[in-house]
């Protein structure tokens, strides 16, 4: 488990983290989700010791990651793909690592195999391409065999096969029941990756909530209406659900009442129907919203 109380990390006058306190739990993929600049970096580094807080404290399993006498053991991380030296091979890079954090060699082969890499394990790791090299990364977190895992936008520049295999693994590694706190810019794509989300803005907290109630908080249903009588519709509907105009002005939308309901009623009254289709709210409109309403209100 991850804990964050009242982290802060201040560069100058940028605080790029202000009063975060977030809880991770084991057995499930948590997304960590923000805008480019919110802080997610930064909050994953001091989870890693990297960083120093200006203030507050976070902590794995009530300990710092310092304390811990063979880290790699306890966490995993992938920060940065590309580190790792180009005219080294995939297996020598991990040997490598085992030694330096004296982890059986005998686990490289294992890891390998885990993420597929084995078939090019002793290719030089400067020629992978992108999806290689983060297979390589994660393999490096694994190799101690950690219960928590961190992965910074692990899915950032990858192709959608890359992108599909990151998110089973993901959930594998969480179904195993290790701590997984994977960070991303995009909701639709961690709304598909993540069971919890941990969502801030501007450094700040903005919500930590199951990624489900998330989304139906977040996005607001509606149902756009035509009819050619529909200064009367409107005045119905209006009786029982906030009815406005679509942009264009050539549609209604309704909010509080399901499509059903809405073509009952016309139909109740007499009232011709052109269109009736329920919309969903864009999963990325909600959370640009969600973040820049924190922006606003951090301003104000
Ligand atoms: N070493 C540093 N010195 C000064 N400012 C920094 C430093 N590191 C980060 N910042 C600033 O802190 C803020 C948060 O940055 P951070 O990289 O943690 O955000 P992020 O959410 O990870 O963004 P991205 O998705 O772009 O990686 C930004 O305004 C950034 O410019």
């Amino acid at each position: 488990m991850i804990e964050a109380v009242g982290l802060r990390k201040h560069y100058g006058r940028t605080k790029a983290v202000d009063d975060l306190s977030f809880t991770v739990r084991p057995g499930r993929v948590t997304g960590f989700l923000g805008p480019n600049g919110a802080g997610k970096s930064t909050t994953m580094r001091m989870i890693l010791g990297l960083d120093t807080p200006t203030g507050g404290d976070v902590k794995i399993d009530g300990r710092h990651y310092a304390d811990f006498k063979e880290p790699l053991r306890k966490v995993g991380a992938l920060l940065d793909a590309k580190w790792v030296h180009p005219n080294r091979s995939a297996r020598a890079h991990l040997k490598w690592l085992a030694v330096s954090n004296r982890i059986p060699v005998s686990r490289v082969d294992e890891v390998l195999e885990v993420v597929g890499l084995s078939e090019v394990a002793g290719k030089n790791a400067g020629g992978f391409s992108l999806g290689m090299a983060q297979r390589l990364g994660i393999a490096g977190a694994l190799l101690g065999d950690p219960e928590v895992l961190l992965f910074d936008e692990p899915v950032n520049g990858l192709d959608p096969e890359g992108i599909l295999w990151i998110r089973q693994f993901l959930h594998r590694l969480a179904d195993e029941g290790r701590t997984v706190f994977v960070s991303s810019h995009l909701l639709s794509e961690m709304a598909q990756t993540a069971q919890e989300l941990v969502v801030i803005g501007k450094g700040q907290l903005i919500a930590q909530t199951s990624t489900e109630q998330f989304i139906a908080d977040a996005t607001q249903d509606h149902v756009r209406v035509r009819s050619p009588q529909a200064v009367r519709l409107r005045e119905l509907l209006a009786a029982s659900a906030t009815v406005t105009e679509d942009p264009a002005g050539n549609a209604l939308v309704v909010q509080g009442l399901p499509a059903d309901r809405i073509g009952e009623l016309a139909a109740e009254h007499g009232i011709v129907l052109h269109e009736l289709s329920p919309q969903r709210g864009s999963l990325e409109e909600a959370f640009m919203q969600l973040t820049r309403e924190s922006v606003e209100y951090q301003a104000h």
